[in-house]
């Protein structure tokens, strides 16, 4: 084989098997990211749970003040975005206050009938 031809294909060879390893490195992130995400997602139901039996508020602003700084924190000494990292933790409370109000207003009705 040429030699020109035969560096280009070392090359897409090199280039196809370094994505493979970085894409299966991501799949095994994503993975855990799903794993950790429901995990929370147990124990912010529980809370809601609680809050909803001792008639607490859904939301707890200082608590996501208090969340939301120490996420960006970690975020800049792990060198990602901290303005992604609120972001994110933004849109994930929004899910887990959305489900306290649904907790809330189903244990309110459950009352009502009792
Ligand atoms: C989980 C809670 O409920 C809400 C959700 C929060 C969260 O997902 O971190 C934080 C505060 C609350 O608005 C809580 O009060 O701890």
């Amino acid at each position: 084989m040429e030699k020109a031809v035969e560096d280009q294909t070392d090359q897409e060879m090199f280039v196809h098997s370094e994505l493979q390893r970085l894409r299966d490195s991501i799949d095994n992130l994503d993975a855990a990211l799903v794993h950790l995400l429901a995990e929370r997602f147990k124990c912010t139901k529980e809370v809601g749970r609680l809050k909803a039996e001792h008639e607490l508020p859904p939301a707890d602003p200082e608590r996501e003040a208090a969340q939301i700084r120490r996420l960006r924190a970690l975020a800049e000494e792990s060198k990602l975005d901290p303005v992604f990292a609120e972001r994110f933790l933004n849109f994930v409370i929004a899910e887990v206050v959305r489900h306290h109000e649904l907790i809330a207003s189903s244990r309110a009705a459950a009352r009502a009938t009792m």
